[in-house]
């Protein structure tokens, strides 16, 4: 989902790999020469940057050793599961009061599925991304794993999730089953 961490995380988790590290939607803002993803929407459509999106993924999932954080929205169309299964996919799932009140702190310019011009930002927020989350739960589930941050904070004795770091996240990524020790 959007704000979820997938790009902080990632990262992350990519230097703990040793791996390279790619988000999505800055290949696909490349690609449409340095456009922002917000003006792609307004500019060409949701169609025209989904299109891109599938395409980015079928060029990310011939690499190797390599950490891709995607757009939240990739798990709708399932032929970007038929590339992303080439390799390991993480649900990263965020409560979404956690999600709505970062998205909400920063503002939602940059994300055009969450923008109005509400005066209540959280709300508003929190709404939109309950009805988006309502229309993919079951698509995020096909992941291969989930890194849940409410159990995760239970865990390790939190009361908050917002208390754990992009580290603590990362390393609780369940990767060892699918690593060779080679
Ligand atoms: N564990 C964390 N603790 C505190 N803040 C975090 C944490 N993870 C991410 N954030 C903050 O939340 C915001 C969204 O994070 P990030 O950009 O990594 O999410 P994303 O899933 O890649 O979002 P999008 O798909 O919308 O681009 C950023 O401001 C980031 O600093
Ligand atoms: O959840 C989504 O549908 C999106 C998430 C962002 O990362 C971008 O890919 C875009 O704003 C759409």
């Amino acid at each position: 989902m959007m704000g979820s961490g997938k790009t902080t995380v990632g990262k992350v988790l990519s230097q703990v790999l040793g791996y390279s590290f790619c988000d999505s939607d800055s290949l696909i803002e490349e690609e449409v020469n340095g456009t922002p993803v917000s003006d792609i929407f307004q500019l060409y459509g949701e169609g025209f940057f989904r299109d891109k999106e599938t395409e980015i993924l079928r060029k990310l999932s011939i690499m190797h050793r390599i950490v891709v954080s995607t757009g939240g929205g990739a798990v709708m169309r399932p032929i970007n599961w038929k590339h992303m299964q080439n390799g390991i996919s993480v649900w990263l799932d965020v409560p979404l009061e956690a999600l709505a009140q970062r998205i909400s702190a920063v503002g939602t310019k940059s994300r055009p599925l969450l923008h109005s011009d509400s005066s209540d930002a959280y709300r508003n927020t929190y709404k939109r991304l309950s009805n988006l989350f309502e229309e993919r739960s079951e698509a995020y589930a096909n992941a291969n794993a989930r890194v849940s941050l409410e159990n995760i904070a239970v865990k390790l004795g939190y009361r908050d999730v917002s208390t754990l770091t992009p580290t603590a996240i990362a390393i609780e990524v369940p990767l060892s089953p699918y690593l060779s020790s080679g």
